[in-house]
């Protein structure tokens, strides 16, 4: 079943079309990591599926249904980037409020250790840090024991420890068959976490794969080493589909020969030094998709 349909969205606000002829299905237990650069339309489609705005054309379904009822809402949680949480609670006090809007919520004790906020649960949440507030607002998220999660940026603020433990909590929803659908701008997170990629730009999607279908998609391999090669003798080795060069040498290659290149530079007698050769990574990926030519000509020349 498909936990998440959108078909033909488009939401425009005045002259933005913030998302244009958006469709997107995301199956039950799925962990999907949605990519974009600012402005994507990100944030505007997890609001539509959350019911909290109307799309301007298309239709939106989250376990069935039209997420602004309320009955399909009990079965949805979300951590939005921004949460208002109510900094004279206490964090127990918060999740146990928050409980009460669910009909078969967690305990508070086990969303307490779900999000690793025990130690802080009597501490009044205007007094937490940065990254102990995101993972208030996790809880929250997870309190009504929701069969689909929306987690939008939820690790931006906290620190390498917390970060981990918070993707082995989500790693525990989802292999308790929750359909989890994040937003990051930690690919290496998303390419660790997700089972899908959907990569998006302009309100439209761009790509959608595994993780590793996208970065085979684009570019295998990256090349790097020292030489006196010019930027034009470096573009013209075989394969080379771009390059890159700084003042002192460091030549950094995307090509999907590597040998190629390599039997080249050897073949000619090229002297070169700090050889590596590396798989292209969901970044570079992720910036070859969405880079405008402009830019792509800026980084890459
Ligand atoms: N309420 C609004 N009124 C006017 N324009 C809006 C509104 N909400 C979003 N937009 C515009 O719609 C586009 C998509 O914005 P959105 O916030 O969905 O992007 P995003 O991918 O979530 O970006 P980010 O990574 O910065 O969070 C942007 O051009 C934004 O300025």
């Amino acid at each position: 079943m498909n936990a998440i349909q959108l078909s033909g969205v488009d939401k425009t606000f005045g002259r933005v079309r913030a998302l244009a002829d958006l469709t997107l299905d995301v199956r039950a237990g799925e962990l999907t990591a949605l990519l974009g650069p600012n402005g994507a339309g990100k944030t505007t489609a997890i609001s539509l599926m959350l019911g909290l705005a109307q799309p301007t054309r298309g239709s939106v379904r989250v376990l069935g249904e039209d997420p602004r009822y309320d009955a399909v809402r009990a079965g949805i949680g979300s951590m939005p980037q921004e949460s208002a949480i109510p900094q004279a609670l206490t964090v127990r006090e918060a999740i146990t409020l928050f409980a009460r809007l669910y009909p078969a919520p967690l305990t508070v004790d086990r969303v307490l250790e779900l999000a690793q906020l025990t130690e802080v649960a009597g501490r009044r949440a205007g007094a937490l840090s940065g990254g102990q507030a995101r993972r208030l607002a996790f809880a929250l998220a997870v309190v009504g024991n929701p069969q689909v999660l929306f987690l939008d940026e939820p690790t931006t603020g906290m620190d390498a420890g917390s970060r981990q433990a918070f993707w082995g909590a989500v790693d525990g929803l989802k292999a308790a068959g929750r359909t989890i659908l994040l937003t990051t701008h930690y690919l290496e997170e998303a390419e660790r976490t997700a089972d899908r990629v959907v990569v998006m730009n302009a309100g439209s999607i761009l790509a959608d794969g595994t993780p590793e279908s996208l970065r085979g998609s684009v570019l295998t391999s990256r090349v790097r080493f020292t030489s006196d090669l010019v930027l034009a003798e470096l573009k013209a080795l075989p394969g080379v589909e771009s390059a890159a060069v700084d003042s002192r040498g460091h030549a950094d290659l995307q090509t999907r020969q590597p040998e190629e290149v390599l039997r080249a530079l050897f073949v000619r007698g090229v002297a070169f030094s700090e050889l590596e050769v590396g798989r292209a990574s969901l970044e570079d990926a992720f910036l070859s998709l969405t880079a405008t030519p402009a830019t792509a000509d800026t980084h890459r020349a």
